[in-house]
């Protein structure tokens, strides 16, 4: 059993107060893209999770119990009261911790392909609790498309989009830990004198002029309302992406920005050809690894 799996930007990242369990409040619009990780579930003949991953930058995927992927498969059996045979097999594609969801990707990916192997028809709503156990982004990793996420992004509310978007996403060398650029934000937000605990921030609310734009498939409006409060946190801790933005912006971009805690950057264009001047204009700058043109949105979770 294959599931495929896009990866996701955040059109909005509104980020709120530091909350007493270590999360913060977000207004969280999710957009997936596609770029995707494919999971393929085998009777593995022996109890236990076995791994395996093939692809780009696989030597950063922990292959042991860390593994959302593993992880997950390991919940829905405990959930189901059985013990967890199988074998996992990621085909990787999406930067791996890049910001755009990639183990929550894999968890969403296993979640949906154990189940089909297993034949423990779990609920879309059970399935759903189980993602968000697993980690913020899971849930949206299950529904795709976009959607608005509040809580600590794990609450979803689905969202209309009329039209596709072409994005051109800029890839790092090396990752970035979400904690770590959290953490940056709440520093820079203590260093600033506002404090970041939720007495101190403001409420994250949705941005209704970014919500009409993707309602109405608006690029340039869409681009006119992109946010990311992550961002000066994520700059802050790889003061080169500076440099990335500059470069896709000089080259026609409608808009730059750190997509969700980074380093990747993404760049929405007017249409499929200035994406790819922006890719080519990004990969002969020498300030990314690579650039990659896509469009969103893209489904969530498919058994293929
Ligand atoms: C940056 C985003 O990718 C934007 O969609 C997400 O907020 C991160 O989601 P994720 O990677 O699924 O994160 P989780 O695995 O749930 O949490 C990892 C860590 O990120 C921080 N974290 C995450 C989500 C959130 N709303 N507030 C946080 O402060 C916490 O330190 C947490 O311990
Ligand atoms: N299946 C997996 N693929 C990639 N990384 C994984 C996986 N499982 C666990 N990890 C660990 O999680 C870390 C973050 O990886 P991931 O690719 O999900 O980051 P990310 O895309 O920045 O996440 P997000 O955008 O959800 O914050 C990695 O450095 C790795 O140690």
């Amino acid at each position: 059993m294959t599931a495929r799996v896009p990866a996701k930007v955040n059109v909005q990242l509104a980020v709120g107060g530091l909350r007493p369990d270590g999360f913060h409040g977000l207004a969280n619009v999710f957009l997936a893209v596609g770029l995707y990780d494919e999971v393929t579930a085998s009777p593995a003949g022996a109890p236990g999770v076995r791994l395996t991953v093939s692809g780009r930058d696989t030597r950063h995927v922990p292959l042991d119990d860390g593994n959302l992927a593993a992880r997950a498969a390991r919940l829905l059996a405990e959930r189901h009261g059985r013990a967890p045979d199988v074998a996992l097999h990621i085909a990787k594609d999406i930067p791996v911790a890049g910001g755009m969801a990639g183990g929550s990707a894999d968890a969403a990916g296993a979640l949906l392909a154990c189940d089909a192997l297993w034949g423990t028809r779990t609920p879309q709503s059970e399935l759903r609790a189980l993602a968000a156990e697993l980690g913020s982004d899971v849930p949206f990793s299950l529904v795709g498309g976009a959607a608005l996420g509040q809580g600590r992004g794990e609450l979803l509310t689905p969202l209309e989009v009329g039209g596709t978007f072409h994005w051109v996403f800029a890839i790092a060398d090396g990752g970035l830990s979400t904690p770590s650029v959290y953490r940056e934000c709440d520093r820079l937000r203590v260093a600033a004198g506002t404090g970041a605990d939720a007495d101190s921030v403001p409420e994250p609310r949705p941005s209704q002029p970014l919500l009409d734009a993707l309602r109405t498939g608006d690029a340039a409006a869409l681009a006119a309302s992109l946010t990311n409060d992550l961002q000066a946190a994520a700059v802050s801790l790889r003061p080169s992406l500076t440099d990335t933005l500059t470069t896709g912006s000089s080259a026609g971009a409608l808009a730059a920005l750190v997509s969700g805690s980074g380093p990747t950057c993404a760049f929405l264009a007017a249409d499929a050809e200035s994406a790819e001047a922006v890719a080519a204009a990004l990969n002969a700058s020498g300030h990314c690894r690579t650039a990659r043109t896509t469009t969103a949105p893209a489904p969530g979770a498919t058994l293929l």
